[in-house]
């Protein structure tokens, strides 16, 4: 092969919340062609990044980088240039190192990785004499290093990188704040459509963990367990192509075989609404699909039919692929076959009776069923996925036929189905936590962009279970630019108060609570009491030693 001289020209990702740096060595011919870090399909590092995150694989660089700074991870390489032949890390001549000043100028970075034993070397040689931080080599994700499992990768990285980085921030957002994030996202060129498979996709991920957890209680050796990489780590959307039952992607080696007849595929039941949280439903129904998961879509109106974008525009998108028309519910065949007969195939026939053997397509969509229908796909689903109501919903009551749908999805809770939502429970209000009637029961929540005041109250648990927030996009230098505009327009106004506090991140709910009359630092000073806070008299931080409660009232008859 020839040698070549290379020229690193990919920007290094950081900013100033970045805590860990990873180095590779230098960008293979693939990832320069693509223009970013780990281009190359069989590479499995953004896999690995994802799974330890416990979020999707990212798909597009935005994606990428976007889930390594909402992490606090930077990412470069330890070459600025080199000699190499393809991407043989061994045969890298006269290697020039990256000035990795700017990262530690920029960013309080507590530990250096490299991914893998060349980048590993090359900095201890390159750049650790004059920086003087150490650097830990992980394992490398090349497809070179095969003998090492997708798991043991995880595992390896995970245990090295989770505890340096902690918990992310968690905010707290008032619908109308998120509806405001979510057009400026859309304006800098993340568009509404893209926001919503995004959306749709940590919704599906969250419904087939559901199912794949109710499986391996059943059958700790079920296939699924394999399956469970389609969906998780599959790195590029086929929006346009078949569904995952008959599409198997190269990219994606340690995936299972979708055309396993021994596989028992999940099956899950999706409710859509007609407004956008019904998009998120239409969007997961794919994803799932592609899976190998058989998928129930209930919606009251044919895609065409809906009004609201860009849900309307997923609907579309999801009917092309879709088995065409549903006219038996295919929750009929699971009363006479086993779901492991029927969920294991693709067909191409019309269904019609289950002593037809007709196998099952990979997504039915059924528009209003009667509640006898309803109740059938219902009771062979393993998951149902709320995706009726979101953000949008309003009044004290939920108007026919979502409350019907509501019901059932809650008896059929109560025999053991699993229920995910979208976003919000459907009948629960995102901004107060005000439960409607009916109101649904999930036992997971996925909150899109970040959790609402609603899901936050007390009771709140009932009706979302535990919430997971799909963070759908890199929101914190937005958030940063609300307050630092808010101080500006409060000193300008001559606004002694905090924050008008649409932004309820944390730092300024605790300063909120302490009651802080002046305004806000954008940093967060623990140690400065506010000077309205009560005082009984014992400051506990100050070296004076507290004077002892008495044990007892003195009594006062005495
Ligand atoms: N706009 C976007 O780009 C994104 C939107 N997302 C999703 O969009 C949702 C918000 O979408 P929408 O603003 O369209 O609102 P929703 O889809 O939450 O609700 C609107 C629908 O609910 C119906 N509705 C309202 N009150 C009702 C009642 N009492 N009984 C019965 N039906 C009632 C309305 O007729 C309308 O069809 C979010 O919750 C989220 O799931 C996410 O996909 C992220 C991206
Ligand atoms: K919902």
């Amino acid at each position: 092969m020839d040698v070549t001289t290379v020229t690193h020209e990919i920007q290094p990702v950081f900013d100033s919340r970045s805590r860990v740096l990873l180095l590779g060595t230098m960008p293979s011919p693939a990832s320069r062609e693509q223009g970013f870090y780990y281009g190359h399909p069989q590479n499995r590092f953004w896999r690995v990044i994802a799974a330890i995150f416990d979020e999707p694989a990212p798909r597009t660089i935005e994606e990428k980088r976007d889930m390594l700074l909402h992490h606090h991870v930077a990412l470069w390489d330890v070459l600025a240039s080199c000699e190499i032949e393809g991407a043989s890390d061994a045969s890298i001549r006269d290697a020039q190192p990256n000035d990795l000043a700017r990262i530690f100028d920029a960013a309080d970075i507590r530990a250096v990785f490299a991914t893998g034993t060349k980048a590993g070397e090359l900095y201890r040689k390159l750049i650790e004499p004059t920086l003087g931080v150490p650097c830990t080599t992980l394992p490398s994700t090349s497809p070179a290093n095969a003998k090492m499992k997708l798991a043991d990768l995880v595992g390896a990285y995970g245990k090295a990188l989770l505890p340096l980085l902690g918990e992310t921030e968690k905010h707290v957002l008032p619908v109308a704040d998120v509806v405001k994030l979510e057009k400026e996202i859309a304006k800098s060129g993340t568009s509404l459509s893209t926001l919503m498979e995004r959306a749709g996709r940590a919704l599906a991920k969250v419904a087939f963990d559901e199912a794949q957890a109710t499986a391996s209680q059943h059958d700790p050796n079920n296939a699924m367990q394999r399956q469970a990489d389609a969906i998780s780590h599959t790195p590029h959307d086929n929006q346009n192509g078949s569904t995952g039952r008959t599409s198997s992607n190269s990219h994606t080696a340690e995936a299972s075989d979708p055309s396993d007849e021994n596989q028992a595929a999940p099956h899950i039941a999706i409710l859509c609404g007609s407004g956008n949280n019904g998009g998120d439903g239409w969007v997961a129904a794919r994803e799932l699909a592609r899976a190998g998961c058989a998928v129930d879509l209930v919606t009251k109106r044919p895609a065409r039919e809906i009004s609201a974008e860009p849900a309307h525009e997923q609907a579309l998108l999801t009917e092309a692929i879709a088995s065409k028309p549903a006219n038996t519910p295919r929750a009929g065949l699971h009363q006479t076959a086993s779901s492991s007969q029927t969920a294991a195939s693709a067909p191409t026939a019309p269904q019609t009776t289950a002593t037809q053997h007709a196998k099952p397509r990979a997504i039915a969509i059924h528009v209003s069923p009667s509640g006898d229908e309803l109740a059938c796909l219902f009771a062979a689903a393993d998951v149902i996925v709320d995706a009726i109501l979101g953000t949008g919903f309003s009044g004290d009551s939920v108007l026919a036929p979502y409350d019907a749908w509501i019901r059932l999805a809650n008896e059929q809770r109560s025999r053991g189905a699993r229920i995910v939502a979208a976003d919000v429970p459907s009948g629960l209000s995102a901004q107060t936590g005000k439960a409607a009637e009916p109101c649904l029961k999930a036992h997971e929540t996925v909150t899109m962009i970040a959790s609402k005041p609603g899901l936050e109250t007390p009771y709140a648990f009932a009706f979302c279970g535990t919430v997971h927030v799909a963070p759908l996009a890199y929101i914190e230098p937005i958030l940063e630019s609300w307050k630092q505009r808010e101080t500006v327009d409060n000193a300008s106004a001559g606004n002694d108060s905090l924050i008008g506090s649409s932004v309820a991140t944390d730092a300024n709910a605790a300063l909120e609570a302490a009651g802080a009359g002046k305004p806000p630092s954008l940093k967060h000073d623990a140690f400065r009491r506010a000077e309205t806070e009560d005082d009984d008299g014992y400051d506990p931080y100050s070296d004076r030693p507290p004077t002892p409660e008495p044990l007892f009232q003195a009594d006062p008859w005495n």
